[in-house]
């Protein structure tokens, strides 16, 4: 995997230790990150990490995010409330594969007590390597953006 800029990272208490796993591995491979916090277990607010995962990513700062939360859901809910950002809430490498081939989802929210840390990395992993594949997927793609409008 290649990218031109970082990679996005947020998370609230519930994500913190999935995120700080998911540094490691990136690490590991080589790939450039940049953390957006929290910066331990202590509660917060997961829509405040959301925002500034994102606006990375709406600003052109970073190529992608992730999102760790307890469940993933709500960082989800969030993200797909913000201009231009396709998040997919994750549990499995079939989806997160896909939803970057066919949805050019740009952002992926994992929950930390739903996935250990070794599924969420072959997620990362999946979402990562996946290409978008355009053609008919830009049609619906077109079609989804649209509905922000309604
Ligand atoms: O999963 C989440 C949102 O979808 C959050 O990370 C929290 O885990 C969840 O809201 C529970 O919050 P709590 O304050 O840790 O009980």
């Amino acid at each position: 995997m290649q990218f031109d800029k970082p990679i996005a990272l947020a998370a609230d208490h519930g994500g913190y230790e999935l995120k700080e796993a998911i540094k490691a591995h990136l690490d590991e491979l080589g790939v450039a990150y940049e953390d957006f916090g929290t910066d331990s277990t202590a509660s917060v607010d997961y829509p405040d990490y959301a925002v500034v995962g994102c606006k990375a990513v709406q600003d052109g700062r970073c190529a992608l995010v992730i999102l760790c939360c307890g469940t993933g859901v709500g960082m989800s809910m969030c993200a797909n409330k913000m201009q231009g950002i396709r998040a997919c809430c994750c549990s499995d490498t079939f989806s997160a594969e896909l939803t970057r081939r066919h949805n050019n989802a740009n952002a992926l929210c994992l929950g930390g007590r739903v996935v250990g840390a070794g599924l969420a990395c072959k997620i990362v992993d999946a979402f990562l390597n996946a290409e978008f594949e355009g053609g008919r997927h830009q049609t619906r793609i077109d079609k989804m953006m649209a509905l922000q409008n309604q």
